[in-house]
C-alpha cells in the first residue's frame, strides 16, 4: 500500500487542542504505528470503525469538475480530533488509519484540461480505484466498518467494488446526491463510479436521493426510467414541487436497498452552500443531510459511510470539518445499535 499514509500519534498529538477538565475524541482513538500485514493489524483491533481518508481530486479533475477535494481529508482530521469524547461520541471503538496520498500524481489538476491530460487523468483514477478497492475489502474482511472521507465521487467504485469482493456478492448502494454519477463508461472519473461498478457487475440495486432535475441530462433520465434496479426522486419533488414527503422516500429507499449489504453515499453537493466540486445554493440542508445517514446507519445491512465532494478552502475548512464531523459521528452513534 504505497499510497497510505498512516495517521500516527505525532499527527495526532499536533492536531489535538487539549483543555483542562475535558477529554477529547483524539485522546481516545486506535491507531496503527506500524503496518505489518494490513489486514491481520485491522483483524486485531478492538474497534468497529476503520476511518481513512482519499486526498484526491484528479477524479473531479477527469470530469472537468472544480478541484479542491483532496483537502477534505485534512480539513476532517482536525475537527474529528477536537469533538469531545463522551459516551455519545466513544471514539474507543474508532481507528483513524491514514489517508490515501496522490501528491505527485496531483501536480496534473493544474494543466489545463487537454484531451491528452484527461486520458492520463482517467488512466490515474483506475490506479486510485486499485488502493480504494483493495483498502474497503480489507477493512471489510477483517469484520470493520469503513468510514472513507473523499476525495471525488469517483470513489464510489472502489467503496462497492470493495464490498462486493469482501462480501462475495453485488452489493446496494443508496447515495444522497445532486447527480447520478451514471455517466458513460467512457474511462473512470467522477461522475461515473455507479455505472462502472453497475456495468462490472458489483451494484445490484441503485437509489439516488435528491436528484436536480437541471443537471440530469434526458439520455440519463430515460437510462433510469428503464433500469429496474435503479430507483430515483429528485429534490424538487421532495423540496421545491412537494410531491414526494421525505420521510416516506427514506423509507422508499431501504427498502430498495435493504436486503443486502448496503453502502451510504454522501456528497457534499446535494447540500446547500457546502464548498464542493460542483457547490450548489439550492439544496438539502445540513440537517436533512444528518437525519439521511442517521436513518441508514441504523440497518443491520448498513456496510460503509462515504462522504465525498467537499473542496474547502483555508477560509471555510472548519465549516468543512464541522460537517463532515457530524456525519461521521451520526453514522457511528447510530450504526449497530
Ligand atoms: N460527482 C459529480 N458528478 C457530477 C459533476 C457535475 C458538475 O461538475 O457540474 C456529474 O458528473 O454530473
Amino acid at each position: 500500500m504505497q499510497n497510505l499514509i498512516l495517521f500516527t500519534s505525532k499527527d495526532r498529538d499536533t492536531l489535538l487542542k487539549l483543555r483542562k477538565g475535558e477529554s477529547k475524541f483524539g485522546e481516545h482513538i486506535q491507531l496503527i504505528s506500524n503496518l505489518t500485514n494490513i489486514y491481520d493489524d485491522i483483524k486485531s483491533l478492538d474497534v468497529d470503525y476503520v476511518i481513512f481518508g482519499i486526498s484526491e481530486d484528479i477524479g473531479v479533475y477527469a470530469n472537468y469538475g472544480k478541484t479542491g477535494t483532496y483537502k477534505a481529508w485534512e480539513a476532517t482530521v482536525k475537527v474529528l480530533l477536537n469533538i469531545q469524547n463522551n459516551s455519545f461520541t466513544n471514539p474507543k471503538r474508532v481507528l483513524i488509519l491514514g489517508h490515501l496520498n496522490y501528491g505527485e500524481a496531483r501536480k496534473m489538476v493544474k494543466e489545463k484540461q487537454s484531451k491528452k491530460n484527461i486520458a492520463k487523468a482517467k488512466s490515474f483514477v483506475e490506479e486510485i480505484d486499485k488502493d480504494v478497492t483493495y483498502l474497503v475489502s480489507t477493512i471489510v474482511k477483517a469484520g470493520k466498518t469503513p468510514i472513507i472521507i473523499g476525495g471525488g465521487h469517483n470513489n464510489a467504485y472502489g467503496n462497492i467494488k470493495g464490498l462486493s469482493l469482501a462480501k462475495n456478492e453485488t452489493v446496494n448502494v443508496i447515495n444522497f446526491d445532486a447527480h447520478t454519477d451514471f455517466r458513460a463508461e467512457e474511462g473512470r472519473h467522477s461522475g461515473n463510479g455507479f455505472s462502472y461498478t453497475y456495468a462490472e457487475g458489483f451494484l445490484k440495486n441503485y437509489f439516488i436521493f435528491g436528484l436536480h432535475e437541471n443537471y440530469t441530462s434526458d439520455k440519463l433520465l430515460k437510462t433510469l426510467n428503464k433500469v429496474k434496479a435503479i430507483k430515483y426522486n429528485t429534490y424538487e419533488a421532495l423540496e421545491v414541487k412537494n410531491e414526494l414527503d421525505y420521510n416516506l422516500e427514506l423509507d422508499r429507499g431501504l427498502n430498495h436497498i435493504s436486503s443486502k449489504p448496503f453502502g451510504i453515499e454522501i456528497d457534499c453537493d446535494a447540500i446547500e452552500n457546502i464548498p464542493s466540486s460542483a457547490a450548489t445554493p439550492s439544496g438539502f440542508s445540513v440537517k436533512q443531510a444528518r437525519q439521511f445517514v442517521h436513518y441508514f446507519a441504523k440497518h443491520e445491512n448498513a456496510s460503509y459511510l462515504h462522504i465525498c465532494e467537499a473542496a474547502p478552502t483555508s477560509k471555510t475548512e472548519t465549516k468543512v470539518g464541522k460537517l463532515i464531523t457530524y456525519l461521521i459521528t451520526d453514522f457511528i452513534r447510530t450504526n449497530g445499535r
